[in-house]
């Protein structure tokens, strides 16, 4: 017969089923607390009056575990520090979103050489989200490919939906079932519409296609996601955080019926993508805050060991350590500086 399908297809490989790699990897009872815990505590900055600051922050993405887990370690020591003021939930993001091609994240090539070994990648993910959990400190990661969740998203205490996939009903479906406080990205054009559809759409019970716990096909029925909110990244029209697209998303969320909520990414296309103008960001809404505003509720960095960034694909060995193959970040001096500023600018709000 006319072959019809698998045209384009080489090869299928079968993945190990969510269940199996739970029960390989499981959560400890010690750790299913801590994320209960940080996500309602999370919940409440988002979405009362509570003045503590929502810091999203960690690398672009993680392609090292061990200067993963470096980093993470310098993390909880800081946020222990400045936690009367600032929660700090660290950025453990594991798929990328490309906008042609490229490296696509640690769970699709975990080995960094094209042999893109799912299942190894999904191992590595888990360990690392306990490993950073361990350490006391919520994790955040971005949800792209619909069938992940069923295997990582019981690890993570925050979620976003990324700015090319906020438009997209498969993901706004997914985003109805995951159990954590999720936000959505505005659009790549700067379309703030594209988010409020989301959070609309998030928070209504969905049917779609997805796989169970044993990995068979299945519809999956949501109750909707009532914890969702907007991330401002700026767009293709430049940086949105100025005080007037602030009062503008104010307004925009007031006519769809939505809490006056809005944790700024001041990476992105709100840094022109030029990683060391993210502390700037940061002081403008800062400034805003201090000055009476209230829906401004966090901000997200990209920060990592070293500066920058490094071109990838290149050799494994090549690599210098601690520094992102993907979009740039600030280092780590200049994250303490920063947090650390955050922390003193936020002191008159809390006498
Ligand atoms: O944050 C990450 C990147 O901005 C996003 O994955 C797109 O990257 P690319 O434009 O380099 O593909
Ligand atoms: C891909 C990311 O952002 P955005 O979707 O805003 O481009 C990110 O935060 O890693």
């Amino acid at each position: 017969m006319q072959k019809t399908s698998d045209i384009n297809v080489v090869e299928t490989r079968a993945l190990p089923s969510p269940a199996a790699l739970l029960s390989e990897i499981p959560k400890t009872e010690s750790q299913a607390e801590f994320i209960a815990k940080a996500r309602s505590e999370i919940h409440r900055l988002i979405f009362t009056d509570d003045k503590r600051f929502l810091l999203i922050i960690g690398p672009c993405s993680i392609h090292d575990p061990e200067a993963g887990r470096d980093y993470a370690r310098r993390l909880a020591a800081l946020s222990r520090e400045v936690s009367d003021r600032i929660m700090i939930v660290m950025r453990v993001y594991f798929e990328k979103p490309r906008t042609t091609v490229g490296w696509k994240g640690l769970v699709m090539d975990p080995h960094l050489d094209g042999s893109h070994d799912i299942a190894a990648g999904l191992r590595l993910g888990r360990m690392f989200l306990r490993d950073v959990l361990d350490l006391g400190l919520p994790t955040a990661t971005e949800f792209l490919d619909p069938i992940t969740p069923q295997y990582v998203a019981d690890l993570v205490c925050w979620g976003a939906i990324g700015a090319r996939t906020t438009e997209s009903q498969t993901h706004r479906q997914m985003a109805s079932g995951l159990s954590m406080p999720l936000g959505f990205k505005n659009g790549t054009d700067g379309s703030i519409q594209t988010a409020i559809n989301a959070i609309k759409a998030a928070g209504q019970p969905q049917t779609f296609l997805g796989i169970n716990l044993d990995g068979a096909s299945s519809a999956i029925v949501t109750r909707g996601n009532p914890n969702c909110h907007i991330v401002l990244r700026g767009g293709a029209g430049g940086p949105n955080y100025s005080p007037e697209h602030i009062v503008r998303t104010e307004e925009i969320l007031a006519k769809a019926g939505l809490p006056k909520s809005i944790l700024v990414d001041c990476s992105h296309d709100n840094s022109a993508k030029k990683p060391e103008l993210q502390p700037d960001v940061m002081r403008a809404l800062l400034a805003q805050i201090t000055a009476g505003n209230h829906s401004i509720m966090g901000a997200m960095v990209e920060s990592n060991l070293g500066a920058g960034s490094q071109p990838f694909p290149q050799p494994k060995e090549k690599l210098r350590y601690g520094v992102s193959i993907t979009d740039g970040c600030i280092d780590w001096t200049a994250t303490e500086v920063m947090v650390r500023e955050i922390h003193a600018t936020l002191a008159p709000l809390f006498r």
